[in-house]
Formats: structure tokens, C-alpha cells, sequence
């Protein structure tokens, strides 16, 4: 995968509702914008990195690029969830992301209960992967310190 890192921003908008309510992950949706004007060679599937909201600190996080073929959706989306507790949901603001690596494919499961253990699963690995020492520094990549200004808030 040639375009590792990868960095995008964009709003955070609603998805499905199913991230929090069914399988107790939220994920943050991007637009259809971001997902289209993704690079032909990041293929689907889940990948780790760093991410930050508007201004806030960057925490690690797993991304979830294609159809999610366990609920067949028909758009393709890309959702990350952030490995941190927030006190708010954070509709509308802007997301920031850096992703360093690839994990797995998206596949599809026999119940609900085998998709959460799977997800859970990224998510340790990520944390493993992310405290390697190539991938800290990435989280302190300018890329983060321009959302931290106030350059992007206009004012
Ligand atoms: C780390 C991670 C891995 C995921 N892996 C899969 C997968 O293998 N198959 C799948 O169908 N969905 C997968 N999902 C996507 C979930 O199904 C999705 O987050 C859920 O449908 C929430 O959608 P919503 O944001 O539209 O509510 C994954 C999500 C995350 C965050
Ligand atoms: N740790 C987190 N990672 C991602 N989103 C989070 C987190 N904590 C709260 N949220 C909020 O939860 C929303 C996602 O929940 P989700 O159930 O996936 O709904 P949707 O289908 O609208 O994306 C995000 O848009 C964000 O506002
Ligand atoms: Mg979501």
C-alpha cells in the first residue's frame, strides 16, 4: 500500500446508528466525499492509525473502509472508532485522520457476537501495533499540529 500514511479530515456525519447501539463501538462516519475521493490503491478493509476531533488530542484508532458485508450496506463507508472515552458525541465537528497500517480484510460473520469479538480484537491489535516506535511518531506529525491551530476554525 503505497499511500501509508494516510491523512484525511472531514465533518463527521450520521451513519446508521448502529456503531453505539447494537454492537457497543461507535464508529465516526465520514461524507460519501471523503470515502469517493479515497486512493484506488487503499483497498477495503480494517486499518489502525491515530486520529483527532476539531482541536482535541490525538488518540489511537481502527478504521473500517468498504460495505460492512455483515449488514450489506450498498454505499461504501469509512468509519473510525476512536480508542478513547468521550463525554459527548461529536456530530458535525471535524475528524482528523492519520492511518499507518493495515490489518485485515472485511468480512462477513454468523452473528452479531463474533463481529464485536472481531472488532475487539482490531482494537488490541491496533494498540499493540500503534506504541511501535515508527508509528508514535506519526502521531506527532504536523498533519495534527495544523488542526490544533487556529488556522482551521477561521479565526
Ligand atoms: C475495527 C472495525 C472492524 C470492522 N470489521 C467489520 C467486518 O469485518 N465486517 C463488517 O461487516 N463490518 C465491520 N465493521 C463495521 C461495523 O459493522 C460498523 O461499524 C457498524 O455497522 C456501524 O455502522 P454505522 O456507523 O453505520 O452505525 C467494523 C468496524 C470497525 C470499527
Ligand atoms: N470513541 C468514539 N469513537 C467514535 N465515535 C464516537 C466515540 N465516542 C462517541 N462517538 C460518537 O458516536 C457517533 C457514532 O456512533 P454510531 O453508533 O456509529 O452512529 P452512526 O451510525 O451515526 O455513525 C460518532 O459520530 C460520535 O459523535
Ligand atoms: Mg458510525
Amino acid at each position: 500500500m503505497r499511500h501509508l500514511p494516510y491523512f484525511c479530515r472531514g465533518e463527521v456525519v450520521r451513519g446508521f446508528g448502529r456503531g453505539s447501539k447494537q454492537l457497543g463501538i461507535p464508529t465516526a462516519n465520514f461524507p460519501e466525499q471523503v470515502v469517493d475521493n479515497l486512493p484506488a490503491d487503499i483497498s477495503t478493509g480494517i486499518y489502525y492509525g491515530w486520529a483527532s476531533v476539531g482541536s482535541g488530542d490525538v488518540h489511537k484508532m481502527v478504521v473500517s473502509i468498504g460495505w460492512n458485508p455483515y449488514y450489506k450496506n450498498t454505499k461504501k463507508s469509512m468509519e473510525t472508532h476512536i480508542i478513547h472515552t468521550f463525554k459527548e458525541d461529536f456530530y458535525g465537528e471535524t475528524l482528523n485522520v492519520a492511518i499507518a497500517g493495515y490489518l485485515r480484510p472485511e468480512k462477513n460473520f454468523d452473528s452479531l457476537e463474533s463481529l464485536i469479538s472481531a472488532i475487539q480484537g482490531d482494537i488490541e491489535e491496533a494498540k499493540k501495533r500503534l506504541d511501535l516506535p515508527e508509528h508514535l511518531k506519526l502521531k506527532e506529525d504536523n498533519f495534527f499540529q495544523v488542526s490544533k491551530s487556529n488556522i482551521m476554525n477561521g479565526h
